[in-house]
């Protein structure tokens, strides 16, 4: 089953044509040591974004601009907030969402913890907010999500699996404790609707009911 499973991941990500601008933000982030979400993760937000219409969305995890470029080719009328702590990585995410033709102003980039920045964003304002940023920050990342998600709107968590890690209770390690326990917390919420899918290095989705 496992090789089956790693070769249907391949086959995934393998169907998914990277645009140039893309492919060099992403071999930019392996330069700074950034783990950018796959091909077929960055399909599947830009189709959810599509799909839900979403104008509003907030990011954290900037990285080089990666997962950014997949939320704004969305719709050109997506606006993106990104928060990020490396100035630099941020500059050159803003770098490639000009040479990606994202005029200016869909793309608003704020440097600093999620922390400190997601407290200031207003309540039941965002369609999307897709947390890729720091795992033990991830459980007040999702508070303040939740707070800030318009009715319907959607959570996206990234790197849901960490490469197994999560699957493995073997793994105890605190980010990747941190993960599995916020994920069965919000999948047993009956609050939320939720979705773990294996995309990629994982995504899980929670909105509310
Ligand atoms: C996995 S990378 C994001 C990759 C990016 N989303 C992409 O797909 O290219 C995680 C990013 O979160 C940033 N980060 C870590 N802790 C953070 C925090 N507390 N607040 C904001 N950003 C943080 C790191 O600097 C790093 O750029």
């Amino acid at each position: 089953m496992a090789g089956e499973q790693t070769q249907s991941w391949a086959y995934a990500e393998d169907m998914c044509e990277e645009d140039s601008v893309t492919a060099h933000a992403r071999d930019e982030a392996r330069e700074y040591d950034i783990a950018s979400i796959s091909a077929a993760t960055g399909s599947f937000l830009s189709l959810i974004g599509a799909a839900t219409k979403a104008r509003s969305v907030v990011e954290v995890g900037t990285g080089t601009g990666v997962s950014g470029l997949y939320l704004l080719r969305a719709s050109s009328d997506l606006m993106l907030t990104t928060i990020d702590v490396e100035s630099e990585a941020q500059h050159s995410a803003k770098a490639y969402f000009t040479k990606a033709g994202v005029r200016p102003g869909r793309a608003r980039i704020i440097n600093g913890k999620s922390a400190d920045i997601l407290p200031r964003l207003a309540d039941n304002s965002y369609d999307i907010v897709f947390l890729d940023g720091d795992p033990l920050e991830m459980s007040g990342d999702v508070n303040e999500a939740l707070r800030m998600l318009r009715p319907g709107g959607v959570l996206i968590i990234a790197h849901a699996l960490m490469h197994g890690r999560v699957a493995d209770p073997a793994r105890r390690e605190d980010e990747v404790v941190a993960i599995r326990d916020l994920g069965r917390e919000l999948m047993e919420s009956a609050d939320l609707r939720t979705s773990l899918i294996p995309v990629g290095d994982g995504l899980l989705l929670a909105s509310l009911r």
